[in-house]
């Protein structure tokens, strides 16, 4: 047989890839990124009607041109032809949901729904289900739901069912009208098969699936509200296929478009992070793997269900079947250094970073790089974008201690580095001290391919060694196996991800270990952040609260 060959898309925040990888050493021979032409819709529509706070919505008609464009880029750039490309496999971020009608249509794409918000695909950060999620929590707590223990003793905003409440609250003509909602990777493989079926990931993380107990009960449903009752059998309907799976195979209409064969095996959708743990070869237990880039998903394998505070969630056969898949994460860690560098950085270092001819976080990172942890004085909490894990709140927000008149932007960004190293600290303490055991540390995504000041912090502040993905695009790699695993052996790919993984997976020699010294000082840096962390996170001054609804308030009587 000839060499074959698999597509992994993978659909990040800010712009997709498409990876063409070898399937018999997983190496990349192409990639190809397209950024998404309308970015994260957080201010207006297209149409210019304005967004609420807290809201974050996308364009499906951005993630479609991902496939038209990428695909094809990766063909051309490698010469490979469509005959030995076997099958396709994505990954999007979760939970990214979407109304659609009966013939898998966006709502947002329907003339009469187009002015409306919820009408959207709303993006994993919206945040403006709060009120919503906290309902859930407080009644699955009264009530002793079983399944609440599996996503941390609470659920977030950023989760479906939070997120389909809001629609039937704020817009219930959406709702109505809606025949489905359905993450974003599900519709993107519906797309291309004709026929939408959804991936025990996203259901098991983030709509409260289970594989024996299936998704919450009527009962429960009800008791939010009685026009959720049926939710489950009616909006969320819909198979549930395990990882691996093979979705359908590719239209002759979307062959067309991007440049591959009729019939491609195409795969069941996978969450982002979650496809990165086998490309990185972490198949057993104890391999904690962080994707860092907007936000840091931490993903570990477990033998047994333990429950962990503020974990995302707990899903049997989740990331790898025969483990407990375990999730949490950092709602913003990318994100805040974007925030900084748009929104605090002043002019003069802007000059400076060009006429070194460096990006503005290449010059900051190098400045910062000429401190010694500790020398800035300062101290930040890393909730720009809430906290996800272990507080679940994201009415919680950034803070930074300790600045002077001569504090400078490059101390305030190296802060805001540690503040989130100290915040994946936490994370990786909450698994160990609940006997999900952490061995060994990896990371992929983009930013231990950008910052390597960031990557020695993390290992100081963890004082554990980090290994890194060699693929640029860890999880489009994984969606790639997952898509030869979905093809099977016999078409050239692989009957089960373990065995994709001991071909295809690979983490680059070097590596970053703590330098004791700096342990030292960051271990009395944390225990101030642990400090810091509770008083504003756990109640005892619940003063970011009281300002955002503050905020809230003067906005209302401000409004035109
Ligand atoms: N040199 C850098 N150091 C730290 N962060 C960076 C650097 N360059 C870009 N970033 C951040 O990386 C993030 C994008 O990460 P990436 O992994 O590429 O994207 P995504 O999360 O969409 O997959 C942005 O939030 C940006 O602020
Ligand atoms: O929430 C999840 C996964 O559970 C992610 O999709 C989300 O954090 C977005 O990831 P990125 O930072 O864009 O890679």
């Amino acid at each position: 047989m000839s060499n074959k060959y698999a597509i992994g898309v993978d659909y990040g925040t800010q712009s997709g890839r498409a990876v063409l990888v070898d399937l018999s050493n997983g190496h990349e021979l192409a990639d190809h990124v397209t950024p998404y032409r309308h970015h994260v819709m957080d201010e207006e529509l297209p149409s210019g009607v304005k967004l609420e706070h807290d809201w974050a919505l996308q364009h499906p008609q951005d993630y479609m041109e991902v496939l038209e464009q990428s695909i094809p880029a990766v063909l051309k750039a490698t010469g490979i032809s469509a005959e030995d490309v076997i099958s396709v496999g994505i990954d999007f971020t979760a939970c990214t949901v979407l109304p659609v009608d009966a013939n898998g249509t966006p709502l947002c794409l329907l003339e009469p729904f187009a002015n409306n918000p919820h009408a959207w695909v709303k993006l994993w950060k919206h945040h403006a289900a709060q009120p919503e999620a906290d309902q859930i929590n407080e009644i699955a707590a009264a009530r002793n739901e079983k399944w609440l223990k599996r996503y941390g003793g609470k659920i977030s905003s950023e989760w479906m069912l939070a997120k389909l409440w809001q629609v039937l609250n704020e817009a219930p003509d959406i709702y109505e009208e809606a025949d489905k909602f359905v993450e974003a990777a599900d519709w993107v493989v519906g797309i291309m098969t004709g026929n939408i079926v959804r991936n025990s990931c996203t259901a098991g993380y983030k709509s409260n699936w289970h594989k024996q107990d299936g998704y919450p009960s009527e009962e429960f449903l009800s008791a939010l509200d009685p026009r959720l009752e049926k939710l489950t059998s009616t909006k969320l309907r819909g198979e549930v296929l395990p990882l691996g799976s093979k979705a359908g195979e590719l239209t002759e209409e979307m062959a067309a478009k991007i440049g591959l064969k009729p019939g491609t095996a195409i795969a069941v959708g996978n969450i982002d992070a979650h496809a990165a743990v086998p490309a990185v070869g972490a198949v057993t237990p104890g391999k904690l793997v962080m994707a860092m880039g907007t936000s840091i998903c931490h993903l570990l394998l477990g033998e047994e269900e333990r429950e962990v505070e503020g974990m995302c969630g707990v899903v049997e056969d989740g990331i790898i079947p025969g483990y407990y898949g375990y999730e949490a994460g950092q709602s913003a860690v990318g994100d805040i250094f974007e925030w900084f560098v748009e929104e605090c950085v002043p002019a003069y270092a802007y000059r400076e970073a060009e006429a070194a001819g460096e990006n503005i976080h290449v010059y900051l990172t190098r400045r910062a790089n000429e401190l010694k942890p500790g020398q800035s004085g300062l101290l930040a909490l890393d909730w720009w974008n809430g906290n996800r894990s272990v507080l679940v709140d994201t009415n919680l927000t950034g803070t930074m201690l300790g600045m002077t008149l001569l504090t400078k932007p490059w101390e305030m960004y190296r802060a805001l580095l540690e503040a989130t190293a100290f915040g994946s600290r936490k994370i990786v303490e909450a698994f160990h001290s609940n006997g999900v055991t952490v061995e060994e540390l990896y990371a992929c995504g983009g930013l231990p391919q950008k910052n390597k000041l960031l990557m020695q912090i993390y290992a100081d502040v963890m004082n554990r060694e980090i290994k890194i993905a060699a693929s640029r695009q860890t999880p489009a790699l994984g969606a790639a196996m997952f898509g030869a695993v979905a093809a099977g052996a016999e078409k050239g790919g692989y009957d089960n991800i373990v065995e994709a993984a001991q071909k295809m997976a690979r983490i680059r020699e070097e590596t970053f270990k703590p330098i004791p010294e700096n342990v030292a000082v960051y271990n009395k840096l944390y225990a101030e952040y642990n400090q810091l962390h509770d008083y504003f996170g756990r109640g005892d001054n619940e003063v970011m609260k009281r300002l955002k609804a503050i905020k809230e308030k003067a906005a209302e009587c401000c409004a035109p």
